[in-house]
């Protein structure tokens, strides 16, 4: 064991054949070099050649910022490394003091995201092989629908039959509507699973039929409202817009009862839906995490954070201790701050045709960056440590700290909780190392013990933070991070206030406040009971007349008849909600009630009505949630910019890629949404990249230089769209006008060309066929790329812009995960769909109709005039030109030849004809 203990619990491979790529990189360096020099010697003289010096010009610059791309690119490729875990290892040392797990799904509109499909991501991550008492799963619904909520109260029953069957059966993948699918049915061989599978199986569809009858219909059933008090939320739904928080704890890990058919307890399972208010930005999916982040540490406060978006279900069931393994590595977890999982899709078609697919970022990329300190954090299938989501700097504390806690058993949840306090005693919430507090005794350590064997009452040393540039507001100050501090150790629904020297006189004072707070008639509506302060060395006639004897004992009991006493701050208990401000409501009455009612099911009310503060508009104002706190906001890549600042902040993070996929999500089945998607993407990098946050400028000296070079390709995504655009427009308009702006077939300056063009194109294939492509998926990736330069890349780049000017608000269109019937059937026929008049289709088809002009009209030349001369320097701008129409087969497709609804809109077609026709006369006058 004492030698097994040293071994670690994962490891790191480098790829191989590093050598022949950098000789790659070398050539193609040495090509681009040549291409420049070519570029600067045959500048057009000045005499005559205005245009084809412009044109030239352009070029250059072009090539220029290609070859600087390209550059940049290969630094996330100089040395990928692999990373592999040792789960058996991570068992037999950890297996009983594994953290508590709180993973989170996002949802936002249950027409695009349908709950059916929500719940089965819930579902699959509730069936982790992971100990359900640690394990907590919330849902996030930005959309406040009743109609998820439904879905969800259904998966929670189902659950109680799907965690058993999958446990039983150890089946993969976890999601039942991915497994019925993907399995066939059982045969008798194994005679206990086919009964099992057909009862399972129908219970699931019958559950489908429920969810999917009440989506279509769009609202609950009488019936169904009456099942559960959570439907009673939606009566203060004015919009999905504007609602006040709602959270509903559907399965409480912590109650006894919440176990499955087989008895074995359930894990947590929360809805949520934050507040939202029209003056209130919500800051997207950003806002909805942060909520969650801080209602989970109400509720299960898990070490570790997993996020997935709703349509990314657990492939495999394993993950979670993959992810452990790098976590509770003894030598280098103390330093990891997230594990990135690849994301996979379950909907890809063989070839692709939209290269949504980021094979090659996730099988070549993402293992170099890991490299060079670490994957960015993609928003899905990311496993955090709390404290670093919440703004934690790397210290070498940390590793003590980790350590700590899984070492010894009790000790160290006293010790997550002191670390996960320290925030709430800050002055800023931001500055979380300058902090003093200790538990002394841990009130739910079995081993806090008096001598005779009964349990110590937890014990708290509290020194709040203080600087000298913020006031610390005296004793209500104090009282304030007391009741912060309180809330995420003990949370007592009582809280008691003395001054330190108002000792104790009456060990029953205690039942006596209860008997007030606790009266089933009145109790529901006293936010205090005050007791009198005495003095223990008054002398016999009180010579300063100290001891307010008849306020005491005359005034106070008079005002209690008119309403209450006042609280004079010492020997005075209060319920904990309304010293947090809580207004007084008939709801209370309810509330109060039911937590003295059943005794484990109240606590979860308690939860939720103490949680829906955490998950206000206003909880945030002032503090540095999304500045330095949680995810940032004002970015369309949240997750970019949060896991750079991680980086920043002095962690690192891992990239594994387990050899079964951890996730699998949808991608947009459409062009224009995969268009879209990518505006989001390139539009959020290119900000990142033109704010204070721009790798190099933020991460100086913060990661490594290697690591800030791998983060620019993404970050110029939405740049590219210039150079490209010239590159597809200028030269094959400059056929027209046979200016010539390549060297001639017969001259040697072909060859850099020819060279560094074979020689890229032939290595990313090889990239893309290694990373499992096919041939045809490479040439549809090509295509995408083009498109994406033209038109994403183009109107995020515009955006970026005017954002910066001030003139657009920053937008999150959502990725639809459904299309109708007829529009799958095209995406599965890998037929490109078009189908509306959007402007991305407009310059698509403008540019295919441009070159294509450009190319019949420049070979009918070569037919007509064989003997040419002048053609021939033209070679080469007819061949590019010629690609392009190559690539661009599908889109004439849609522009003429096909009548079904994905077809290019005639009123597109025209525009993007008089278009090309008017830039080609242009070119020829
Ligand atoms: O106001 C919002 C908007 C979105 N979402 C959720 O965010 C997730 C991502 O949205 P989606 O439209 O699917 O975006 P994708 O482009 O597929 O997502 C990638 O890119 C996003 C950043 O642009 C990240 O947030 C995602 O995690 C990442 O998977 C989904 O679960 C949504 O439900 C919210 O919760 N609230
Ligand atoms: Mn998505």
């Amino acid at each position: 064991m004492g030698k097994e203990r040293n071994l670690p619990l994962f490891e790191t491979k480098v790829a191989k054949g590093r050598n022949l790529f950098r000789c790659y990189a070398a050539s193609v360096f040495v090509g681009i070099i040549f291409i420049c020099v070519y570029r600067a010697i045959h500048f057009p003289a000045a005499n005559g050649q205005v245009l084809r010096r412009w044109a030239w010009m352009g070029l250059f610059l072009s090539e220029l910022w290609f070859s600087l791309y390209w550059f940049v690119s290969q630094f996330s490729r100089w040395n990928p490394i692999y990373r592999y875990t040792f789960k058996d290892r991570l068992s037999q040392r950890y297996e009983k003091v594994l953290p508590g797990v709180d993973v989170f799904v996002c949802t936002a509109d249950p027409t695009i995201e349908p709950p059916i499909m929500v719940i089965n991501t819930v579902l699959s991550v509730m069936a982790y092989n992971y100990p359900s008492h640690k394990l907590s799963v919330y849902l996030s619904d930005d959309g406040g629908s009743d109609l998820t909520f439904y879905a969800l109260l259904e998966a929670s029953c189902f659950s109680e039959l799907w965690l058993p069957f999958c446990r039983k059966f150890k089946i993969e993948p976890r999601s039942p509507a991915a497994y019925f699918s993907s399995t066939p049915q059982p045969n008798d061989c194994n005679p206990p699973m086919p009964l099992d599978w057909f009862s399972v199986k129908k219970a699931y569809e019958d559950m489908e039929n429920r969810i999917e009858t009440t989506t279509r219909l769009g609202r609950i059933s009488e019936e169904i409202r009456k099942e559960h008090k959570g439907f009673l939320e939606w009566e203060y739904v004015a919009t999905r817009q504007n609602h006040p928080s709602i959270v509903q704890i559907l399965i409480d890990g912590r109650d006894g009862k919440a176990v499955d058919v087989e008895g074995q307890p359930l894990p947590t399972l929360v809805y949520l839906a934050r507040e939202k208010r029209p003056q209130y930005h919500h800051n997207f999916k950003a806002g909805a995490m942060n909520s969650l982040i801080r209602v989970s540490s109400k509720i299960s406060n898990g070490s570790i954070i997993l996020n997935v978006d709703c349509d990314m279900y657990s492939n495999n069931s394993e993950i979670v201790r993959d992810a452990l393994c790098f976590f509770m590595d003894e030598e280098k977890g103390h330093e990891i701050a997230y594990v990135q999982f690849p994301q996979n899709y379950s909907n890809l078609t063989r070839n692709d045709l939209y290269g949504t697919d980021m094979r090659v970022i996730e099988t070549v990329e993402f293992p170099g960056m890991d490299a060079c300190g670490g994957p960015c954090y993609v928003g899905s299938g990311c496993f955090h440590r709390r404290e670093t989501l919440c703004g934690m700097k790397y210290s070498k504390e940390c590793e003590r700290g980790w350590k700590r806690e899984y070492d010894r058993e009790n000790r160290e949840s006293a010790s997550v909780l002191e670390e996960s306090c320290k925030v709430l005693a800050s002055c800023t919430y931001e500055e979380n190392t300058q902090w003093g507090k200790e538990i002394l005794i841990d009130g739910r350590d079995g081993k806090a013990v008096d001598v005779e064997g009964q349990p110590l009452p937890t014990l708290v040393y509290l020194a709040r933070e203080k600087r000298p540039q913020y006031h610390h507001n005296f004793k209500a100050g104090a009282m304030n991070s007391l009741i912060r501090v309180s809330s995420k150790i003990s949370n007592g629904s009582i809280i008691l206030n003395v001054d330190c020297d108002m000792y104790s006189n009456n060990s029953e004072i205690v039942r006596d406040a209860l008997c007030f707070f606790m009266d089933e008639e009145k109790g529901h509506e006293i936010a205090y009971v005050q007791f009198p302060q005495n003095y223990s060395n008054l002398t016999r006639n009180d010579l300063y007349g100290t001891d307010t004897r008849v306020i005491e004992t005359v005034e106070f009991p008079g005002m209690d008849a008119c309403g209450g006493p006042c609280y004079v701050g010492s020997g005075c208990f209060h319920r904990r909600e309304t010293l947090c401000g809580m207004k007084y409501s008939k709801e209370c009455e309810r509330g109060w009630k039911r937590e003295y009612d059943r005794e484990n099911r109240e606590s979860a009310s308690v939860l939720e009505e103490s949680c829906k503060v955490l998950a206000s508009c206003t909880y945030e104002e002032n503090t540095q949630w999304g500045k330095e706190m949680g995810l940032k906001y004002g970015c369309a890549v949240e997750d970019i910019i949060t896991g750079l600042s991680i980086q920043c902040r002095g962690w690192k993070s891992i990239y594994c890629r387990p050899e079964r996929n951890g996730f699998l999500g949808v991608v947009p089945t459409t062009l224009l949404q995969s268009l879209v998607q990518h505006k989001r993407w390139s539009e959020g990098q290119f900000q990142i990249f033109l704010s204070r946050h721009c790798p190099f400028v933020y991460g100086h000296k913060k990661i490594p230089l290697n690591l800030q070079f791998s983060y620019s390709p993404y970050s110029l995504w939405a740049s590219t769209c210039l150079a490209t655009l010239y590159y597809v427009t200028v030269p094959p308009l400059c056929l027209l006008g046979r200016v010539s702006l390549f060297p001639e077939i017969s001259s040697l300056w072909i060859l850099p060309f020819a060279y560094v063009v074979v020689a890229m194109y032939s290595y990313s294939l090889g990239e893309f066929l290694c990373s499992d492509g096919t041939i045809q998926g490479w040439w549809n990736e090509q295509r995408a790329w083009v498109y994406r330069r033209t038109t994403s890349y183009l109107f995020a780049f515009l955006d970026t812009i005017l954002k910066l000017l001030g003139f657009v608000e920053l937008s999150f269109v959502i990725t639809a995960k459904v299309s109708d019937e007829d529009v799958s059937r095209r995406y599965e026929q890998e037929v490109m769909e078009f189908g509306s008049p959007s402007p991305m289709f407009t310059i698509l088809a403008t540019l295919a109709m441009l070159n294509l002009f450009c190319f019949v009209w420049s070979v009918q030349r070569v037919v007509v005039d064989v003997q040419d001369r002048a053609l021939e320097s033209l070679a080469l701008q007819i061949i590019l030109c010629g690609v392009l129409v190559l690539i661009n087969l599908p889109l004439y497709q849609g522009l003429f030849f096909r009548k079904d609804k994905g077809a290019m809109p005639t009123s597109v077609t025209y525009k993007s004809v008089t278009l090309a026709l008017l830039a080609c006369a242009i070119a020829l006058y």
